[in-house]
């Protein structure tokens, strides 16, 4: 299983300021897979090419079976991840982003700025997450239980979760 989290960031690639966002999420992954797992950080600029680009080698090249975006999701006009990866997906996973402004929506109201969705290209599942590093936590505890599963249903192999701490993690209420 190989997992990317990818940055994309103007500022963080450029070296403006320390990427925090893609650290947490691979310290988030480590925390939570119980498989054996690859997981690998890169930084992107923003911009449909840039993340169009990235996308499609992530996918059809390098082999990713998830690829966890972070940043660009904005309403600035810079922000354009979730349109770029609609330009490469081959369905997309509203219910993501849905349950993703939910669950954020209840520590920032700033929440629904947020386009963040996920979709589908070939085996390779792709979740936009905020840019914002307190984001993720927050993010990737709501909607991961469900990645295993979709994993296996598009074909990209099975990834066991270490449930208890999964649990620990489950949003209230769930
Ligand atoms: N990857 C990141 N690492 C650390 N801080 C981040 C990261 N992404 C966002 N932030 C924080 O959130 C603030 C605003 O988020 P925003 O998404 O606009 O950042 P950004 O995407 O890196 O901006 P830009 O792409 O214009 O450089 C940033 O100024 C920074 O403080
Ligand atoms: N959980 C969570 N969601 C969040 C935020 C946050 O800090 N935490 N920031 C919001 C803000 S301020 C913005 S502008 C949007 C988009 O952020 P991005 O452009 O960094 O993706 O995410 C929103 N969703």
């Amino acid at each position: 299983m190989k997992i990317v989290a990818l940055t994309i960031s103007d500022r963080a690639s450029r070296g403006e300021y320390e990427d925090l966002s893609g650290p947490a999420m691979e310290a988030w992954l480590r925390k939570v897979i119980a498989s054996e797992c690859e997981i690998v950080r890169k930084i992107i600029p923003d911009g449909m090419q840039s993340v169009r680009d990235a996308l499609i080698a992530l996918c059809d090249e390098d082999g990713a079976d998830l690829v966890l975006t972070t940043g660009g999701t904005g309403p600035s006009p810079r922000d354009l991840t979730p349109e770029a990866m609609r330009e490469v997906i081959t369905m997309e996973l509203p219910g993501f982003g849905e349950l993703m402004r939910r669950v954020s929506f209840e520590e920032v109201p700033t929440a629904i700025l947020s386009r963040q969705t996920a979709g589908v290209r070939g085996r390779t599942l792709i979740i936009n997450v905020p840019g914002k590093p307190a984001a993720i936590d927050t993010c990737l505890t709501a909607v991961f239980p469900a990645v295993p599963y979709c994993l296996d249903l598009i074909g990209a192999g099975r990834i066991e979760t270490r449930d208890d701490v999964l649990k620990a993690f489950r949003p209230k209420g769930a």
